[in-house]
């Protein structure tokens, strides 16, 4: 039996920020206290800006011990307005002492191949999961940290895409996103699966959408939201503005 979602929304997004940044030091210090590094992967949309201002204020980030990996990326120049490595360096990573190398960009050569990338960055996730893998040996992440678009797409899975249903590959491709750019590399299903976290967070997601994706569709088959869960059993959390909550009539839990 797949767990509900549990959903915990905010008033503004410095509340977001602050109470997303907690759950992020609490994940490090566990990550650290038991592997010695925590791994990481970000969406664009408006998480990076969002998690920002509780991540800098937040004492005990220890950014020596971070690896950032991208939970999808267009496939556009690094410096490209649309690309999710530049919008995380420049909203949030680029204001910490972090080391650039811990932030993993796709390899820029390979962005006339997007086959040939997405494996290159599964390549390179296989190297620094050695020996963090799940029973199906999928990628055991600290934490996901996913986004919902207006039509439900979540990661670059969008709705009715032949890639919902990827079950071996980490990483893989598309050339023909609803949503420009066209061509992206994005985590499987089964990476997603895999986190000992997953956290759908932003605070502007659609509230029709939301509502679709918590009361209405179906956790196997409906929009790519919808169908995000946890191989372990623990539940999707999803860190929220108060204004998504319009006409939710699914349970908003305090925190
Ligand atoms: O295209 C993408 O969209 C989703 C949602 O972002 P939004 O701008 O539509 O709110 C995002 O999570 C993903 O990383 C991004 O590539």
């Amino acid at each position: 039996m797949i767990p509900p979602p549990v959903v915990y929304a905010f008033p503004t997004p410095a509340a977001l920020s602050a109470a997303g940044a907690k759950f992020i030091l609490e994940a490090q210090n566990k990550a650290i206290e038991e592997r010695g590094v925590f791994s990481i992967a970000f969406s664009g949309g408006d998480q990076p800006e969002v998690l920002s201002s509780g991540l800098l204020d937040c004492e005990g980030i220890q950014w020596s011990k971070w690896q950032v990996w991208l939970a999808d990326e267009r496939l556009v120049p690094l410096g490209h307005q649309e690309s999710n490595y530049r919008l995380n360096m420049d909203e949030l990573f680029s204001k910490t002492p972090i080391n650039p190398s811990q932030v993993h960009a796709t390899n820029p050569e390979l962005l006339s191949d997007p086959d040939a990338c997405a494996k290159d960055y599964e390549a390179r996730l296989r190297e620094a999961f050695k020996g963090n893998l799940d029973d199906a040996g999928f990628p055991r992440f600290d934490i996901v940290l996913i986004g919902m678009g207006p039509d439900g797409h979540t990661c670059s899975l969008f709705p009715s895409h032949p890639l919902l249903n990827e079950s071996s590959r980490w990483v893989t491709f598309l050339t023909d996103s609803p949503k420009p750019p066209p061509v992206r590399i994005t985590l499987t299903y089964p990476s997603i699966a895999s986190a000992r976290n997953i956290v759908s967070l932003g605070y502007g997601f659609d509230a029709a959408t939301l509502k679709r994706v918590l009361e209405k569709e179906d956790r196997e088959t409906g929009l790519p939201a919808a169908r995000i869960k946890s191989s372990d059993g623990s539940p999707v959390l999803w860190f929220i503005g108060e204004g998504s909550t319009k006409g939710l009539d699914y349970p908003v839990t305090p925190l």
